[in-house]
C-alpha cells in the first residue's frame, strides 16, 4: 500500500499554483479552472485542489491489487465500517477502482487500484525529483500524512489493528505519536492523541537531495511565505526537512533523506524527541 494522492480544497485556488511552483511541483495541463491536478512524478496528480473552504477533502491510498482492496471491503464491512465502491468517483479520480470510507476522525479515505499514469513527462519548474519510488520498483507513494485524533485508541484500532499498518516507532511528545508504514517508507501515516482536534496536521513531500530542499526554503523565505518549521533532522526517519503553511491550511512538511526500512531487519523503538536538531517553530 502507499499514499497515492491527497485531495484538499482552498479560498484561494490562485495562491495555490504558485505555491506549487515553489515547491517544484508540475501544474498538470489537464487543470481545469476549477481543479488544479498537481504532479511531482509520473502520475497523473499527487495533488488535487478545489476551490472551496480550506481542508483536507480525501487521502488516497493505493492498494496494490484487485484482490487486495476486495479483502480490504471485506474487512472493513465485516468490522461494521461503512465503505461504498463509487465507479463515479473512481473515473474522477482516474483509477480503475475506488472504495471510500472514513477513519475514526472522520477523514475521508480512498482506497484505490489502478493509478493513471500521464501522457507527458514529469518536468519540474525547479528542478527537483521528488522520491515516490524505490530505486524505480517498490512504490513509496507521495510522501507521508500526519494526522490527529480526538480518540487515540480508536485511530490505533482503525489502521493498526484492522488495516494493518505495521508500527515503526513511537515518539514521546506530550502525547506519544505512532509512526506506522505500509512500504519500505518509514511512515505514510503518523498520528498522535489531541483532545477535541482530529485533524490532519502536514503532509510530506520528499526530494532527492538537500540542495533542492535548501533551494525551496530560500524561495520561500523570499517569498515571506508562512513558515511554520525551520529546517531540522528528525530522530527517527532520519528526514532532513521544514514545514511550511500551504493555501488549504494544512502544512507541507518538505524534506529529503527519509530512511527506508526493511520489514526483516526492523525493530521498533521509542524516541524521548522528536528532533536530533532544528525543526524550530516559526510563525506561519
Ligand atoms: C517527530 C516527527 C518525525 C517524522 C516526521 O515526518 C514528523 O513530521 C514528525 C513530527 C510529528 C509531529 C507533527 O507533525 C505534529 C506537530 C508536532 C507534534 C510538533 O509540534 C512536534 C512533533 C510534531
Ligand atoms: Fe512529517
Amino acid at each position: 500500500m502507499a499514499c497515492g494522492y491527497i485531495g484538499l480544497s482552498c479560498n484561494a485556488l490562485q495562491d495555490w499554483r504558485t505555491f506549487a511552483a515553489d515547491l517544484g511541483m508540475q501544474v498538470s495541463s489537464d487543470s481545469t479552472e476549477t481543479r488544479l491536478l498537481l504532479r511531482v512524478d509520473e502520475r497523473a496528480f499527487r495533488v488535487s485542489v478545489e476551490p472551496g473552504e480550506d481542508a483536507v477533502r480525501y487521502v488516497g491510498w493505493e492498494v496494490a491489487s484487485e484482490q487486495g482492496l476486495d479483502r480490504l471491503a471485506v474487512r472493513l464491512s465485516a468490522a461494521g465500517i461503512e465503505c461504498t465502491e463509487s465507479p463515479d468517483l473512481a473515473i474522477e479520480r482516474g483509477v480503475d477502482r475506488l472504495i471510500r470510507t472514513a477513519d475514526p476522525g472522520g477523514n475521508v479515505l480512498e482506497f484505490f487500484v489502478g493509478a493513471r499514469i500521464a501522457r507527458e513527462p514529469f518536468v519540474s519548474p525547479t528542478g527537483a525529483v521528488f522520491v515516490t519510488s524505490h530505486r524505480g520498483r517498490g512504490d513509496l507513494g507521495f510522501g507521508h500524512v500526519v494526522v490527529t485524533f480526538d480518540d487515540y485508541e480508536a485511530a490505533r484500532h482503525f489502521y493498526i489493528d484492522l488495516l494493518g499498518f505495521d508500527v515503526s516507532d513511537i515518539c514521546l511528545l506530550e502525547q506519544p505519536w505512532l509512526f506506522t508504514r505500509v512500504n519500505p517508507r518509514h511512515h505514510s501515516l503518523a498520528f498522535g492523541h489531541v483532545p477535541g482536534q482530529s485533524a490532519y496536521h502536514h503532509f510530506m513531500l520528499e526530494v532527492t537531495d538537500e540542495d533542492t530542499v535548501g533551494r525551496a526554503l530560500d524561495r520561500f523565505m523570499d517569498a515571506g511565505a508562512p513558515l511554520t518549521a525551520g529546517l531540522g533532522r528528525h530522530t527517527n526517519d532520519l528526514m532532513l526537512s521544514f514545514y511550511v503553511r500551504s493555501p488549504s491550511g494544512i502544512e507541507v512538511e518538505y524534506g529529503c533523506q527519509g530512511r527506508l526500512i526493511d520489514d526483516n531487519a526492523w525493530s521498533t523503538a521509542t524516541y524521548e524527541s522528536d528532533r536530533i536538531w532544528g525543526h524550530r517553530r516559526l510563525g506561519g
